[in-house]
């Protein structure tokens, strides 16, 4: 992690929420849950295992059924089969209001007639409700305003919503929260410093978090690990650098950035290209393709292949270029300012391991 990752570092104990005891040694458990919305399998042999205190971030295509997967955890809906644990209790069992779980929406869902208080009070046990300690406490934690305390829901931006939802569902010191794409409805701007307040405010009380977001870098950089849900199971699990690095197929090396296939005879631990050698993640043989990122081919002058620029992405801090080395396109990419000119003639290395491999059928 670097000095710049906004990722919270330490998780402390013995913070607000921290409740202790041994029901929150674990965080959650989901064991071979299966789900059909009218007769359509959503679910199906889902295993999750999230640690106590570690924020899990699910991705997925759209209608792959994440929400439905945090509305089982939440109690919201019922399984067709399969075992929920929060906090080392199972779920099944319990109503929604015992289950010690927070949901957050990406509307937040205030309860538009009751102030900041009211709404972040409701959480609250009945004996601290009415001391407005516990929702100053709540406030700070967010890192809201106090003075936004007496406010109603439409007189806060959309990031001070966010912010005092989740102050609300982490009142009553869940043993975890749901977060389901919190941040989607917010502009960048906000977006930005929402997401570090609320991070910040899930590691000061060491609080199990499943993320759900289509939002592939904010996966990555808030998440210790990310869920890929596919075809109603957990694809893979990992660090987010595993995801991207060593993705376990081609299907999800495509979901989790760009690729680029370079034709290769593939030689057991590595594959010979025509931007030259790249080792391999695992043995294979025959002629295909290797799956790299475009940032995996780099301009290098003093590399032996060449290749000339027939296109050009600007993104602002760097750049996509398209180039033909013979008869194959490759897209590599490099820094805004290195990006060359179009028709120019460059050198092109391979750099890394080859993220996966594919055989076309005969
Ligand atoms: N109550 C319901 N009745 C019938 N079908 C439902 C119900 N809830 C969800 N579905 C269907 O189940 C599938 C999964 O939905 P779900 O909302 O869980 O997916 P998702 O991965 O969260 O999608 P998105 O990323 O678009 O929010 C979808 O096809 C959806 O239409």
């Amino acid at each position: 992690m670097s000095s710049a990752d906004p990722r919270p570092v330490a998780r402390a104990s013995g913070a607000a929420g921290d409740g202790g005891g041994a029901a929150r040694a674990s965080g959650v458990e989901v064991t071979g849950l299966g789900k059909a919305h009218a007769g359509v399998r959503v679910l199906d042999g889902l295993d999750l295992s999230v640690p106590h205190g570690e924020l899990t971030a699910v991705i997925g295509r759209s209608g792959g059924g994440k929400t439905t997967l945090l509305r089982l955890i939440a109690g919201f809906d019922r399984p067709d089969r399969g075992t929920i644990t929060v906090g080392g209790r199972p779920a099944l069992a319990l109503p929604p209001e015992r289950r010690r779980v927070g949901y957050v929406t990406q509307e937040g869902s205030l309860f538009p007639h009751l102030t900041v208080t009211g709404n972040v009070a409701f959480g609250l046990p009945w004996r601290r409700r009415r001391a407005r300690d516990g929702v100053r406490e709540m406030l700070e934690l967010v890192g809201l305003d106090v003075g936004l305390a007496d406010r109603y829901p439409h007189e806060l931006s959309g990031g001070e919503q966010q912010r005092v939802a989740l102050a609300r569902a982490l009142a009553p010191r869940p043993d975890a929260v749901l977060l389901d794409e919190p941040f989607s409805a917010l502009d960048p701007a906000i977006r930005v410093s929402t997401r570090l307040a609320v991070t910040a405010a899930l590691a000061a009380t060491s609080t199990t978090t499943i993320l759900v977001t289509h939002d592939l870098p904010e996966a990555m950089s808030l998440a210790t690990r990310v869920a890929v849900l596919r075809d109603g199971a957990i694809a893979q699990v990992g660090e987010p650098a595993d995801l991207y690095l060593r993705p376990a197929d081609a299907a999800i090396a495509a979901f989790t950035g760009e690729v680029c296939e370079i034709p290769a005879k593939l030689l057991g631990d590595h594959a010979s290209t025509a931007l030259g050698p790249l080792p391999l993640p695992q043995t294979a043989f025959g002629a295909g393709f290797v799956l790299v990122r475009p940032e995996q081919i780099t301009v290098d002058e003093a590399a032996p292949a060449r290749a000339t620029v027939t296109g050009t992405d600007f993104r602002g801090h760097d750049g996509l270029i398209r180039l033909r080395n013979g008869e194959n396109e490759v897209t590599a990419r490099c820094a805004a300012h290195l990006v060359p000119e179009l028709g120019t003639s460059v050198g092109l290395r391979l750099t890394g391991i080859a993220l996966a491999t594919r055989i076309p059928p005969d």
